[in-house]
């Protein structure tokens, strides 16, 4: 035991590196599995994902609650489309929250397919990340809240693991949302979540009403006008919607795209009269266009659709492609643009016949003489032998749509689902290739509000 106490300074001088070195050799690793664990456990700390997939904004409205009551109670949260998550960041989160709705037959609403196309194909490790689904639908559909349960059933399968089971919202019930809030206040531990109330419906006054397409093969299409019944015209923005509750059906608002901008001083509609196979016509429909008295009160709230506005697209080159009732949210942007005194705008409209189908045709006309709608290109199915729609407009004027594009134009779609925007999507895919039309969806620079 002496024989290591020594005066000799270099014997000393090198147990001591010799101790030294030991010593670093067992801190290296231990300060590396430190990091790593102080990394692991900034990955969770860095708090929580809402990402959300949402056509109309219902979605978008209830992620933005959601992260409201979290934050109330001191987590962290970032709010994202569901599309902006990556493998990296999936694999990198420990909590996320989905709040999803449900389009076409069962599938992503567009602000999904990108994360629907890209990640739900894939086999990924997700054993960390814990998850709960709040799933939007309409049982009306036969593949009720069809994206929420494929997103639940993938994310099983990579390994995550629920928080609680998923939530499905029949028709923005109130119940199904109470039923979520309380899970949130639960695993925030919080019992102070702010109020989720959609804005209440207020009364409006149907101030006019006109029947746009006398004569017409198809539905009767009317042209109606709003005032509030008490106080100023709420703001809205070209691109937003209304919901109204006809007396009816009040637990099953109706949405309507917004026709006009405030400048117009009104809320101006275009309501399609549809009739049943036995011949009665539809609760809201019905009740705008026929029943409701000039005068009438209307319960009326409007709801911001963000996805379908111009925003930073305002300064852009404008391509809008519509059919029908479509015309409704693009005449509201036609009408913003040639207020702020943009002409470059390029209407494509499909309808059956040019001489009763052509809704606001006078209008679209003026604009065009007057150099506001610089290009109007017209689709009339029914007008010849053979069927013409928008989307054969659209491959006609492939070179000009890829000028319009080239000069950095957006493209706004709006109405029918069937038939018209899978056409026009096909369309697009075929003039562009499928990289560049989700390069331009990602840009924000195609937009839909289809129906
Ligand atoms: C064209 C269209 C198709 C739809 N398809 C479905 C469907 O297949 N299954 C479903 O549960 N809901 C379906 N819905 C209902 C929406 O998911 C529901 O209205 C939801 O609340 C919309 O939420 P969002 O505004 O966040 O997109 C559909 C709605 C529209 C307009």
């Amino acid at each position: 035991m002496t024989d290591i106490v020594t005066h000799d300074t270099t014997r000393l001088a090198l147990t001591a590196a010799g101790f030294v070195a030991y010593g670093l050799t067992c801190l290296v690793p231990w300060l590396r599995a430190r990091r790593k664990r102080a990394g692991q456990a900034g990955a969770g700390t860095e708090g929580w994902i809402v990402a959300h997939a949402s056509q109309t904004g219902n979605g978008a409205e209830l992620a933005e609650q959601t992260a409201a009551t979290l934050r109330l109670a001191g987590i962290g949260v970032r709010v994202c489309e569901l599309s902006d998550l990556t493998q990296q960041v999936l694999q990198g989160t420990e909590r996320i929250l989905f709040v999803v709705s449900t389009y076409g037959e069962g599938d992503a609403p567009d602000a999904g397919a990108g994360f629907a196309g890209r990640l739900m194909t894939r086999r990924l490790a997700l054993p960390h990340l814990h998850y709960a689904v709040l799933a939007l639908g309409d049982r009306a559909y036969t593949q009720f809240c069809g994206f929420g349960r494929a997103l639940d059933a993938w994310l099983r399968e990579q390994g995550a693991q629920p928080l609680f089971d998923r939530i499905e919202v029949d028709r923005s019930s109130a119940q199904a949302i109470g039923q979520w809030r309380q899970q949130l206040s639960h695993l925030a531990g919080t019992s102070d979540a702010p109020d989720w109330s959609a804005p209440a419906f207020a009364p409006w006054r149907l101030a006019a009403r006109r029947q746009l397409n006398a004569g017409s093969a198809g539905a009767p299409v009317y042209h109606v006008e709003l005032v509030p019944v008490e106080g100023a015209l709420p703001p809205w923005q070209s691109g937003d919607l209304v919901q109204v509750a006809a007396p009816g059906d009040p637990e099953r608002p109706r949405e309507y795209s917004i026709a006009s901008v405030p400048a117009d001083g009104r809320v101006h509609l275009l309501v399609r009269l549809h009739r049943h196979g036995d011949g009665s016509t539809g609760v809201a429909s019905g009740w705008l266009c026929e029943q409701a008295k000039i005068g009438a009160t209307v319960a009326l709230r409007l709801r911001q659709h963000r996805r379908f506005r111009l925003e930073e697209n305002a300064a852009r080159p404008l391509v809008l492609v519509g059919n029908g009732s479509g015309i409704a949210g693009l005449r509201g942007h036609l009408r913003a643009r040639i207020q702020a005194g943009q002409g470059r705008n390029w209407l494509l409209f499909g309808e059956r016949n040019a001489l009763h189908d052509l809704h606001y045709g006078q209008e679209l006309h003026a604009w065009h003489e007057a150099g506001m709608l610089e290009r109007l290109d017209l689709a009339f199915s029914r007008d010849q032998p053979e069927r013409v729609y928008v989307q054969d407009v659209l491959r006609r004027q492939a070179p000009a749509l890829a000028e319009w594009v080239r000069q950095g134009a957006a493209i706004y779609v709006c109405g029918s689902l069937d038939g018209m925007a899978g056409g026009v999507d096909a369309a697009l895919r075929d003039i562009f290739g499928a990289d560049q039309v989700e390069a331009l969806a990602a840009q924000g620079r195609y937009r839909r509000d289809v129906y």
